[in-house]
């Protein structure tokens, strides 16, 4: 591999955070993660990641930080940025820092100061990059042409992520092979539902302060995440509705138990509206004519601008931020909140996903990297091999002492005698 000169950002001199705090928080995470401290860290451990350079480009916060550091464990040159400005928590930046990691985040920054540390994370001239919403994989392409040519490899975290990939590679502008992380049962069956599903419900009521017992919750989008939240909302109690625009899903919602309509039958009573599409004005300005007074308005997504928020701000005539991460914008003679910016509720006004379901995504992401170092593939989007999968569920579930089946011989569908009984076309 030709060596390149890497320009490095100016490094920072004052504290964003507490290490000792960040450390405590990523300990925890530690204590919580079997899969990611054991399987991981022991497949890593043949030196197949000595001295490559990886970007972690994720929400950064104390379980990014965790798997960043099992990477540098295993011999890894970590690059840490964050996937969105809303997210980045300092106290984990300074940890990361204090343990010798190269991170290029602030929190509190703006989308100038996150465009700014992207670049910067792309000037170190990752080998590989643990990518989130292909933001850098995106910007490096647009902006580093050079340092994206000399890219391994790509391993994806999101469906919004995966979807960029795909495009990029139908383009003919995906010189190098990647992984979409999201595809991987262990991710998207866990993280995107239960992870995304239980968090996001706990940011609207810990940011509200409301009741979602009685509340009417319109979850727009019916993919695994819109499941997900959907399902711990009705489990609450909460009556639900979902607006889709694919006939099957939406048909899926409905046999859920959800009531399914479009925007302009379902928002005109929510009491809460969580958006989790994937795409871009999912409650635009169209949508805003039926939008009851009062109502809140919440993103899962990974675009921030899932909902309309800019078009909601020159729309109002009176901007008042009544609580912490919640901004009211009037229109007319209603108000409406927004959580968090319109940002991921459950990461920029919450937690991020159980450590738990971290634990199996982050070693989808580990195992991935690994994979992606240690096998020849063509240039393009590939999944995660099915054993991996297996590998990372069958240690999880030896963590909580479970140990499976296997088939037995007489449980075997003979097949192949029906099969010689038919002539060959
Ligand atoms: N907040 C989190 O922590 C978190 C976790 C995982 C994924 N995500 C993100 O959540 C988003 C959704 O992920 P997913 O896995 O559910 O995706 P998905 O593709 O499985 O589902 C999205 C659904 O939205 C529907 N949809 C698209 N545009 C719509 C519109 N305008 N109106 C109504 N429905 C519409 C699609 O038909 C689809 O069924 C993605 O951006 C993903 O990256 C967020």
């Amino acid at each position: 591999m030709d060596e390149i000169a890497v320009a490095l950002p100016e490094s920072t001199t004052t504290p964003v955070g507490d290490a000792s705090v960040g450390q405590a928080k990523i300990e925890w995470v530690r204590r919580h993660s079997p899969v990611l401290n054991g399987f991981v860290r022991e497949t890593l451990a043949d030196g197949a990641l000595a001295g490559v350079r990886i970007a972690v480009v994720v929400h950064l916060e104390a379980k990014t930080a965790f798997l960043a550091t099992v990477l540098a464990d295993a011999g890894a040159e970590v690059i840490v940025a964050g996937s969105n400005p809303r997210t980045t928590n300092g106290d984990v930046v300074e940890a990361l820092r204090a343990q010798g990691l190269t991170v290029v985040a602030e929190p509190d920054g703006d989308y100038d100061s996150w465009e700014r540390e992207l670049l910067a994370a792309a000037d170190y001239a990752p080998d590989y990059i643990i990518d989130d919403g292909a933001e850098l994989t995106m910007r490096m392409a647009q902006f580093r042409p050079e340092l994206y040519q000399r890219l391994q490899g790509v391993s994806e975290e999101t469906t919004t992520g995966t979807s960029r990939l795909h495009a990029m590679s139908a383009a003919g502008k995906l010189p190098f092979k990647t992984l979409t992380a999201n595809d991987a049962r262990c991710k998207h069956l866990f993280d995107n539902k239960f992870g995304t599903g239980q968090t996001t419900v706990q940011a609207l009521l810990n940011l509200t302060n409301r009741q979602i017992a009685g509340a009417r919750v319109v979850v727009v989008g019916y993919g695994f995440v819109g499941r997900g939240i959907a399902q711990y909302a009705q489990a609450m109690g909460a009556r639900t509705f979902v607006i889709e625009i694919d006939p099957v899903r939406a048909l899926e919602a409905h046999m859920d138990g959800h009531t399914i309509g479009a925007a302009k039958d379902v928002l005109p009573t929510a009491t809460m509206v969580v958006t989790a599409t994937g795409g871009m004005r999912a409650i635009g300005e169209a949508d805003f004519p039926y939008l009851r007074d009062d109502v809140v308005l919440a993103n899962a997504g990974h675009h921030d601008l899932e909902v309309d928020v800019d078009a909601l701000a020159a729309a109002s005539t009176l901007t008042t931020e009544p609580r912490t991460n919640i901004v009211t914008y009037r229109l007319g003679d209603r108000d409406i909140h927004v959580l968090s910016g319109g940002a991921l509720v459950n990461i920029a006004g919450g937690s991020g996903h159980p450590v738990e379901i971290m634990d199996l995504t982050f070693a989808v992401q580990g195992l991935g990297i690994h994979y992606l170092a240690t096998t020849d593939l063509a240039d393009g989007v590939h999944i995660i091999p099915k054993h991996l999968d297996d590998a990372i569920a069958a240690a999880k579930l030896a963590s909580l002492g479970v140990t499976l089946d296997e088939v037995r011989p007489e449980q075997e569908d003979d097949s192949a005698d029906w099969l010689e009984g038919i002539p060959s076309a």
